[in-house]
């Protein structure tokens, strides 16, 4: 099972590359790897298992953390209402996204940061993601809110970037214009 041992820390080569896209269908061990990451998630939230292995809590997790540079991410949340995201995916691409910003009014952390780092880390406010789930099958999904900004900051580790990358280093709770704050 995945725990924090298996998470790379910023300083560590991995979270800055590029990660190269994965063959489809997958192969069986990327596969796993995606099941590895949603069951890292799901153990992250639950209350026993996270005390018993000390997980820190996530709903997200890119296949650089585990120092691997391949474009695998998963996701596993639910929203304010209830609404269950739970995807392993391979080769995300954004196709396209609103002009407006969005940001989580209480700033961004990071699994493979110790630290944490002040600042609004503006995002696409909605995006429209491509990607294929780990049954090989294409996914469309058009995301807005909090989801948006979940999926784009695992979008970001595939690429080599970092949430902190885009806070503003002069006025780091500046706002860019018509930039929504998410609570
Ligand atoms: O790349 C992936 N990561 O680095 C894990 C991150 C991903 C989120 C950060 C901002 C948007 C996506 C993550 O999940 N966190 N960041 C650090 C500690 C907190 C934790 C978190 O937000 N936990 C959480 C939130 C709601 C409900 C349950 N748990
Ligand atoms: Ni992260």
């Amino acid at each position: 099972m995945i725990t924090m041992k298996d998470i790379v820390r910023e300083g560590h080569p991995a979270l800055t590359k590029v990660s190269q896209e994965v063959d489809i269908p997958l192969s069986h061990e990327d596969k796993a790897l995606l099941e590895e990451m949603i069951q890292f998630l799901k153990n992250s939230q639950n209350e026993e298992v996270a005390a018993k292995y000390n997980l820190r809590a996530g709903v997200g997790i890119a296949a650089p953390q585990l120092g691997i540079n391949k474009k695998l991410m998963a996701i596993h949340f639910e929203d304010e209402n209830g609404k269950l995201y739970s995807y392993g995916l391979a080769n995300p691409k954004i196709v396209s996204h609103s002009v407006g910003k969005a940001y989580l009014a209480g700033g961004e952390g990071c699994l493979s940061v110790d630290r944490q780092v002040e600042g609004y880390v503006p995002r696409h406010a909605r995006i429209t993601l491509k990607a294929t789930d780990m049954d090989n099958n294409p996914v469309n999904l058009r995301l807005k809110g909090y989801p948006s900004i979940v999926f784009q900051h695992e979008v970001d580790h595939l690429n080599g970037i970092m949430f902190y990358d885009h806070i503003n280093k002069d006025d780091p709770f500046e706002v860019p214009d018509n930039a929504r704050p998410i609570e």
